[in-house]
C-alpha cells in the first residue's frame, strides 16, 4: 500500500480502549499469532515507543499541565514514533502493532478532557496526513470492569486517577470513532473471557493477512 512518499509494505494495528480494558494483555497473543504465521513484529506503544517519547510519557502520566499542552506533548511523541519506529518498520514490510495511537487523543484529550476536536484534527493532519492504521481494535469494557482491573494490578497513573466521569466520556468518543470509521475499528467486548477474546482476534486477524 502506498502512505506518502513511501512505499510503506507492512501492516498495522492499533489496540485502544480505556484504561484497563485489556490492550495490553491481548497484544502478546497477537504478536504471537502473528510469528506463528511468519511475519516480523515489532510491538510499540504511545505515548512512548521512543527514547523521547518514553522520556514524554514519564512527564504525561505523571505532570499536571494545559490541556492543550498534553495534547501538543502527545502529538510530539507521536510524531518522533512514527519517524523513528513505526513508518521505517512499514517500509521493511514488519508488521506494527501500537498500544494506542490517535484515537486515544481523540478519546481522552476531546472526549475525556473536553478539547475542540478541531484541534486534534489539525495535528492529526500534520503529524500523519496520509496514515492511518489498517485495524484498530477496541477493546471495550463498562467502566466498573476496568476500574476493577486496574485496582487489582498496580498503582494508578494521572489518567488512571480521573473520576468516573472522565472515562465514561473516552469510553463514549472511542465507541462513536467506531460507529463512524467500521471498516477500520472493531470493536471487541473485552468482558468476556480471555480465550473467547483471542478467537475473535484470530477471526479478524485471518482477514488481514
Ligand atoms: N478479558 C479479561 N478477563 C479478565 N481479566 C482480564 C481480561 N483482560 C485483561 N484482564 C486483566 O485486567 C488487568 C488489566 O489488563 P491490561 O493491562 O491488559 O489492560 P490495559 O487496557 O492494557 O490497561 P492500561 O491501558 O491501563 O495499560 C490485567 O491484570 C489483566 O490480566
Ligand atoms: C496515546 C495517548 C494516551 N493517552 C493516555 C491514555 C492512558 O491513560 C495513558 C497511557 O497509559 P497506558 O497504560 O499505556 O495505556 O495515556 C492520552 O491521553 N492520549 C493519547 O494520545
Amino acid at each position: 500500500m502506498k502512505r506518502g512518499a513511501t512505499q510503506l509494505t507492512g501492516k498495522f494495528i492499533t489496540f485502544e480502549g480505556i484504561d484497563g480494558a485489556g490492550k495490553s494483555t491481548h497484544i502478546g497473543f497477537v504478536r504471537d499469532w502473528l510469528a506463528g504465521r511468519g511475519k516480523r513484529v515489532v510491538a510499540t506503544r504511545e505515548p512512548g515507543g521512543t527514547a523521547l517519547g518514553e522520556k514524554l510519557r514519564a512527564l504525561l502520566l505523571h505532570e499536571t499541565m494545559h490541556l492543550e499542552t498534553e495534547a501538543l506533548l502527545m502529538f510530539a511523541s507521536r510524531r518522533e514514533h512514527l519517524a523513528q519506529v513505526i513508518e521505517p518498520a512499514l517500509a521493511r514490510g514488519d508488521w506494527v502493532l501500537s498500544d494506542r495511537f490517535t484515537d486515544a487523543s481523540f478519546a481522552y484529550q476531546s472526549g475525556g478532557r473536553g478539547l475542540d476536536r478541531a484541534k486534534l484534527e489539525a495535528l492529526e493532519a500534520w503529524v500523519h496526513p496520509r496514515l492511518q492504521p489498517d485495524l484498530t481494535l477496541l477493546f471495550d469494557v463498562p467502566l466498573a470492569v476496568a476500574r476493577e482491573r486496574l485496582d487489582a494490578t498496580r498503582s494508578l497513573d494521572k489518567f488512571e486517577r480521573e473520576e468516573a466521569d472522565f472515562f465514561e466520556k473516552c469510553r463514549n468518543e472511542y465507541l462513536r470513532r467506531a460507529a463512524q470509521d467500521p471498516g477500520r475499528i472493531v470493536v471487541v467486548d473485552s468482558t468476556r473471557s480471555i480465550p473467547a477474546i483471542q478467537e475473535q482476534l484470530g477471526h479478524v486477524l485471518e482477514k488481514l493477512l
